[in-house]
């Protein structure tokens, strides 16, 4: 599959991070503008690649620490708007027609902003950049409560307070090591009252136990990662598998695995593309989704997952179409929006790209 078809090709993103993906040079811009001295370099090359490079460190608490100067920057409604709208516009010039964007609500407070405002300053941005993007792109956000601090609670009240007004669900995220999803279940339970959608961080940095408690404790829709649910498959000599009860579950539920190979081998839950389980999952039938994660700290775009994957495992139009499908059957939208994205939006232009 050429470049030029990936780029084409329409594409869905449900888990892609804000505050992981701004541009460098609007970084440095707004660290000017608010006197934020701690930035490594003031050229936007240069920050690019130091984003990759201080991420790459195999751990996922590190990977972690280099959201301190994105955030730093995105404390006030006009930062908030613009690197929403230029998320957005990213995005679409990638081809992806589909995205949930997520962002941790209680990040962007240093400057006096209330979570209302966050919610409200970076819906309005995204909205400018759907308008930007000639309406080739919808994005929906998810709000994110942090594993390590308390107020996941709050931050779900504000999901269902912003429900079907750009935001269609929530997430925990942060260091999963100490921080089981399950700690959190006064938020889940808070949503599951009001019928809202959520997904979990699990299965990174910590194996089965933690993907069992997001789905079978918490009620996790989709799961963030989910990679190592194959601590729970065996596989044998002949390459056939056997899946335990958990594996079992998930994949036989169509509990979509929000899959980002780029980010993991940064994170140490993969060692490198060619031994990444997302072929072994699809092949085992798991309802797989394709994602950036971080396009910034993960140096990424969803091209390029694509690209990596044709590399690794050969993948052709029809996996990145089923890959896709799959994103919006698991999409947090009204159904019949989703339907209208496969068969208006994806289906022909898959079509179009097999006609050449
Ligand atoms: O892959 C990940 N695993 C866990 N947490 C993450 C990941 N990527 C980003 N964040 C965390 O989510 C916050 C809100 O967007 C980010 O600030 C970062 O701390
Ligand atoms: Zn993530």
């Amino acid at each position: 599959m050429h470049l030029s078809d990936i780029l084409r090709a329409p594409k869905a993103v449900l888990h892609d991070h804000l505050d992981g993906g701004l541009r460098p040079a609007t970084i440095i811009e707004l660290a000017r503008e608010h006197g934020y001295d701690k930035l490594p370099t003031q050229d936007p090359a240069a920050l690019g690649t130091w984003f990759r490079d201080a991420a790459d460190s195999g751990s996922l608490e590190r990977y972690l620490e280099t959201f301190a100067h994105t955030c730093a920057v995105m404390q006030t409604r006009e930062a908030l708007e613009r690197v929403a709208a230029e998320c957005a516009e990213d995005l679409a010039a990638d081809g992806v027609v589909y995205a949930e964007i997520r962002y941790a609500p209680e990040q962007h407070l240093e400057r006096g902003l209330t979570l209302d405002e966050v919610v409200d300053a970076v819906n309005t941005g995204f909205r400018e950049g759907e308008r930007r993007s000639g309406g080739r792109i919808t994005v929906g956000t998810l709000l994110t409560g942090m594993r390590h601090t308390d107020r996941s609670a709050e931050i779900a009240e504000l999901t269902v307070a912003h429900r079907d007004r750009g935001v269609v669900g929530f997430d925990i995220a942060g260091g999963e090591i100490g921080n089981p999803p399950a700690r959190h279940l006064p938020a889940f339970q808070h949503l599951k009252r009001h019928n809202c959608h959520f997904t979990i961080h699990a299965g990174e940095a910590v194996g089965a136990e933690s993907i069992h408690e997001a789905v079978q404790v918490c009620g996790a829709e989709r799961i963030g990662h989910g990679v190592r649910i194959t601590d729970d498959i065996t596989v044998h000599e002949d390459g056939t598998a056997t899946l335990g009860h958990l594996a079992a579950y998930v994949r036989d539920n169509g509990i979509a695995l929000e899959v980002c190979p780029t980010s993991n081998l940064q994170t140490g839950a993969a060692k490198d593309y060619a031994s990444h389980p997302i072929d072994l999952l699809r092949r085992l039938g798991f309802r797989i989704t394709l994602n950036t994660d971080n396009r910034l700290v993960s140096g990424t775009t969803m091209s390029r997952e694509f690209a990596h994957m044709v590399e690794a495992f050969g993948y052709g139009p029809e996996v990145f179409e089923e890959f896709t499908v799959a994103a919006l059957e698991s999409a947090f939208l009204p159904l019949p929006e989703r339907r209208r994205l496969i068969d208006e939006v994806v289906r022909p232009g898959y079509a179009a790209l097999r006609q050449g």
